[in-house]
């Protein structure tokens, strides 16, 4: 029998919406107060509990673990997997790339400062040392690390020591947002399943190289979609081609303009990129057998999207 049946059995017939108290007390443990001290009465109970459901967790659920805590003067035994543990207590590091403004990085910034995401950004990446999103980043603290090395930024990194970096800064996830140059392979190897990249269309529509920012609004508009809407890909050795693991969908209107268009993507893109940085966070990112992710819902674990 699961471990949390058993639990559950301590606790029958009590409302689950409150903290929930013994409603059979053990006759062997429950020794009425005016013999011994609450606090006494109650860590005997805790004690038995833990024993309890620990040696039941130990025959038959060795992948749970009981976390016993005290709620004022109830008890609450939840069964955590090593996985809500591990997400519980392990926020993750997030490095963000960007070349422009950085709204989508201000977005994911600012929803791991409100809770939503357990995660933090550590470091930020850019082409463009002048660029929104690192006058952003300076301006809350965050390193700014510029890549790659060209004639115009000579103090950029290397492939190779941009991996060292991002290893030295314990990065967990790679978050492209905005960024205007290929990712290299050296970090793509580095970084296997761990780097995502937003992008402003229905891919595999109005993708790959040249298709960026309003170009590729400018040519949603011009095909005469009624559709388009961000995608969130994991990100591989070409532009956009990588495992898709999120889309969001905007209807395209007769007079709407790149500008109208971009604006509408735009404010989807910030919602999505939150939900699934947070996923991303809370290992709620499945790989289906045929190699494509899937997020699992939050409030339902039979169920993905
Ligand atoms: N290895 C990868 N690197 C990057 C990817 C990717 O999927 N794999 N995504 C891009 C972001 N992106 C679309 O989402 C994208 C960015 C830029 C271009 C592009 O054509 N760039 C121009 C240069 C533009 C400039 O320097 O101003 C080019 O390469 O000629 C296409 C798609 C980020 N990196
Ligand atoms: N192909 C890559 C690409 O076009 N990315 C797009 O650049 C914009 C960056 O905005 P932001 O700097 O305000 O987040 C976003 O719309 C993003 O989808």
């Amino acid at each position: 029998m699961e471990v949390k049946s058993i639990v559950a059995g301590l606790f029958s017939n009590t409302t689950t919406n409150s903290i929930q108290t013994p409603k059979k007390p053990f006759s062997a443990f429950f020794v009425p107060p005016s013999t011994i001290s609450s606090v006494q009465l109650q860590k005997r109970f805790f004690s038995y509990l833990y024993k309890v459901a620990l040696s039941t967790s130990q025959r038959v659920c060795h992948s749970k673990k009981i976390r016993i805590r005290e709620c004022r003067r109830n008890l609450v035994v939840e069964l955590a997997s090593d996985k809500d543990l591990r997400s519980e207590v392990r926020r993750r590091k997030l490095a963000v790339f960007v070349s422009g403004g950085g709204s989508n990085f201000r977005s994911i910034h600012e929803a791991s400062l409100k809770g939503l995401i357990l995660g933090d950004v550590v470091v930020l990446v850019t082409n463009k040392r002048g660029c929104g999103g690192a006058e952003f980043a300076r301006e809350k603290g965050i390193p700014v690390i510029l890549f790659p090395k060209t004639k115009d930024e000579l103090d950029g990194l290397s492939p190779t020591d941009l991996v060292a970096a991002l290893r030295e800064f314990e990065v967990d996830f790679v978050l492209l947002a905005g960024y205007l140059k290929l990712i290299p392979v050296e970090l793509i190897r580095a970084y296997p399943k761990s780097i995502i990249n937003i992008h402003p269309s229905l891919l595999p529509a109005f993708g790959g190289k040249g298709y960026y920012g309003m170009k590729v609004h400018k040519a949603v508009i011009a095909s005469g979609a009624r559709f388009s809407g961000p995608t969130i890909h994991f990100v591989d050795e070409h532009y956009d081609t990588g495992r898709i693991l999120a889309q969001s969908v905007v209807p395209v209107l007769p007079n709407d303009t790149a500008e109208v268009l971009a604006a509408k993507v735009l404010r989807e893109e910030h919602s999505l990129y939150v939900d699934v940085v947070a996923a991303l966070c809370e290992d709620r990112v499945l790989w289906r057998e045929d190699g494509v992710p899937l997020i699992q819902s939050k409030e339902n674990q039979n169920e993905y999207r």
